[in-house]
């Protein structure tokens, strides 16, 4: 094996085949399981694309009514999940609150425990998990931030669709139609991305034929890193050190001259933008008109030209959504616990997709560690001189 036979960070390496979304860079665009995802945002409740991700299809309004009853049945806080998350301490990160309330979950299914490829671990089984955990997220989420606040869980509405309900319960207040429209369409956005790093995760684990729970729980550590998932929370800490527009410029300098890399900038896959900041950008710009808030659009508008000229590095989707979220309410550090509760739909996606045509995944390596040495004084045993001898007879 040489050195050019190496993709580090499997970097243009195809590894499988999906259904599920397809990520153009020529074209700079996102398809889900056909749809372009801008067609999605601009039409469609999370609902029906959470739907169409596990099962091909958008649904008909009874299977959409199907779906939203089942969500309604499963949105309030699971009582053990309440009890294990008042262990932790408030300085906990949410992403690990988040973890450990799914791996609550996935120990509480006791059938659930079963693998991927067992009857209890069939795909109709695994489908109703994934309906489950979705329907459950946003109750933990939004006791998270609550909590951090010092107040007390807000109790789901009946009467509220998955966006207005996950809003009511985090901010105890029903939200403005543009506000439920700008996070219903930045939860469609964070639902799917084909074989991203968290995406993967949850494959590789499903490929050892473990159980769904383990394989989200794996993504979910995954997410949490600021190269990936975790950069829209370090969007808002970069805007918080910058402070307003006219400090862009030096910030930049300073930052640069360090080698610091600029948070939800750049992406693996898409070097000439990433397809979903566009539908982003107007959501965050309608959120800016709402709230009369000008002078945050200044601050983004400006670090995205002075990178970009520099650079030639263009924003992901963290970029506007950090900001969005932040306007919205949420706690900068509840952003990334927001991308879990959007992209379960698809990392339980690829899970089903995995499971149902699975390999072990299980790459090779090169090592370049030291040459083979020996314990000083060891003598090996008469059965280890007997297998050494037949393996060089067998050449
Ligand atoms: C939803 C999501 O997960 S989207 C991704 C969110 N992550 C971020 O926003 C974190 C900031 N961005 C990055 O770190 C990178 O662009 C990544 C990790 C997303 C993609 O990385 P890769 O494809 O591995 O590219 P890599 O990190 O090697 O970057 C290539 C070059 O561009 C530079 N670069 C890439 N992104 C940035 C950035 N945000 N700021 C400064 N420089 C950058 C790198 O330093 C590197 O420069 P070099 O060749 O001089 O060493
Ligand atoms: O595709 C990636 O590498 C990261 C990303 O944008 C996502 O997961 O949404």
């Amino acid at each position: 094996m040489t050195d050019t036979d190496i993709k580090k960070g499997l970097a243009g390496v195809v590894v499988d085949t999906t259904a599920i979304s397809k990520v153009n860079p020529e074209t700079n665009s996102l398809l889900y399981r056909g749809y372009p995802v801008q067609e999605l945002a601009a039409t469609q409740p999370f609902e029906a694309v959470a739907f169409l991700l596990w099962n091909g299809e958008l649904p008909t309004e009874a299977q959409l009514a199907e779906l939203r009853a089942e969500e309604r049945r499963h949105r309030a806080l699971p009582e053990k999940v309440r009890a294990a998350i008042e262990l932790l301490p408030l300085e906990a990160h949410p992403m690990d609150e988040v973890r450990t309330a799914v791996s609550v979950i996935g120990a509480a299914d006791t059938a659930g425990a079963a693998s991927v490829l067992d009857a209890a671990g069939s795909p109709e089984e695994n489908l109703a998990r994934s309906v489950r955990l979705y329907a459950a997220l946003p109750a933990i989420v939004a006791y998270g931030q609550r909590r951090r606040r010092g107040l007390g869980i807000v109790e789901p509405r009946d009467d509220l669709d998955y966006a207005a309900n996950f809003l009511w319960m985090t901010f105890g207040e029903e939200a403005d139609p543009v506000i439920v429209d700008a996070f219903n369409r930045s939860m469609i956005l964070y639902a799917e991305h084909s074989f991203n790093a968290s995406t993967f995760t949850a494959r590789v684990v499903t490929s050892t034929l473990s159980d769904l729970y383990s394989a989200v729980v794996a993504a979910i550590g995954a997410l949490k890193g600021p190269l990936h998932g975790g950069a829209n929370e370090a969007v808002m800490h970069i805007f918080a050190e910058i402070g307003s527009a006219g400090n862009v410029v030096p910030w930049l300098d300073r930052a640069l001259a360090r080698k610091r890399k600029i948070m939800g900038f750049g992406h693996r896959v898409y070097k000439k933008g990433d397809s979903r900041v566009p539908t982003m950008q107007a959501a965050l710009e309608s959120l800016i008109e709402h709230y009369g808030r000008p002078e945050v659009g200044e601050l983004y508008a400006t670090l995205e030209r002075e990178f970009v000229s520099r650079k030639g590095i263009y924003p992901n989707l963290d970029y506007p959504s950090g900001p969005a979220y932040d306007l919205i309410g949420f706690d900068t550090l509840t952003f990334t616990p927001l991308f879990i509760a959007s992209r379960v739909t698809g990392w339980t996606a690829h899970i089903m997709e995995q499971a149902a045509s699975n390999a072990l995944i299980r790459p090779l390596s090169a090592y370049d560690g030291p040459e083979e040495r020996h314990i000083p004084g060891y003598v090996a045993s008469a059965g280890e001189l007997a297998a050494q001898r037949r393996e060089a007879e067998a050449g």
